[in-house]
């Protein structure tokens, strides 16, 4: 049998080919979108990043987080930028990269809010639209909103317990008081984070980060051939 990840590298994916990889905060998604776009040569997209920005640049301004007007018009004056870099993704106001500002306790914190404003999803939707194919895209409603017609859609979980853990390796934090924060972030951000129908489901709790990986990478073959 050949190895999982040899065919990948040799593949070469056309211009239409989009994959979504959903799933709860934690559950592994930069990670793993990141590995798989690697394997296949095309860079990945991280939707949490912009609602992370745009979090970001309200706590900037001063603007309340709830007040959509405010921030919408704010984002039309100052627009958020993605660089779907292959080795990281980056989120800039400007010429200001706001990128290292962005995974702290104060905008996990505001993201949620920011992230229920139908005016501040709808100009991230475009962004993201306008991002040219092939890639692979990560957040909540990749598969289900962004782009239903993705070629191969995937949707990550695992338990509260497992995913603090995670976050606790990557900060140092108590873990019950992380577990509390992701269970209060899954409620707030329920709404946007329903899978697909048409995604599969992996609970990438009894795997290995290269094990979700690999399961992704011969699904999208499959799907692909
Ligand atoms: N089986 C696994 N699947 C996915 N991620 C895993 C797995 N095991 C450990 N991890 C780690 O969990 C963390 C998940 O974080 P991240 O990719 O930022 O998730 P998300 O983008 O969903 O918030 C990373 O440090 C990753 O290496
Ligand atoms: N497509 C998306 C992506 C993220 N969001 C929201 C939901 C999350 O609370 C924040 C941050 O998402 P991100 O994927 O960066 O972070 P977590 O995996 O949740 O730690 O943005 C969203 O509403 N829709």
């Amino acid at each position: 049998m050949r190895n999982a990840r040899q065919p990948h590298r040799t593949q070469t994916y056309n211009a239409t080919v989009i994959v979504t990889i959903d799933g709860v905060a934690a559950s592994g998604k930069s990670s793993v979108a990141s590995g798989v776009a690697r394997a296949l040569h095309v860079p990945y997209v991280s939707s949490g990043l912009l609602y992370r920005a745009a979090a970001r640049a309200a706590l900037n301004a001063g603007l309340p987080l709830t007040d959509e007007a405010a921030l919408t018009a704010h984002l039309r004056a100052h627009p958020l930028r993605l660089d779907a870099r292959a080795d990281g993704n980056r989120a800039y106001q400007g010429d200001t990269d706001l990128t290292p500002h962005l995974h702290t306790d104060e905008v996990d914190d505001a993201v949620s809010a920011v992230a229920a404003l139908p005016g501040v999803r709808a100009w991230i939707d475009d962004h993201l639209r306008s991002l040219p194919a092939p890639f692979v895209a990560e957040g909540r409603d990749m598969g289900t909103n962004v782009f239903p017609h993705a070629t191969a859609k995937f949707y990550l979980t695992a338990s509260p317990r497992v995913r603090a853990q995670r976050r606790v390796n990557e900060r140092d934090a108590d873990i019950d008081a992380i577990e509390t924060a992701l269970r209060e972030r899954d409620r707030r951000d329920a709404r946007q984070s329903q899978p697909a129908p048409d995604a599969h489901l992996i609970d990438t709790g009894p795997l290995t980060l290269q094990g979700v990986i690999d399961l992704i990478l011969q699904r999208v073959q499959a799907a692909h051939a």
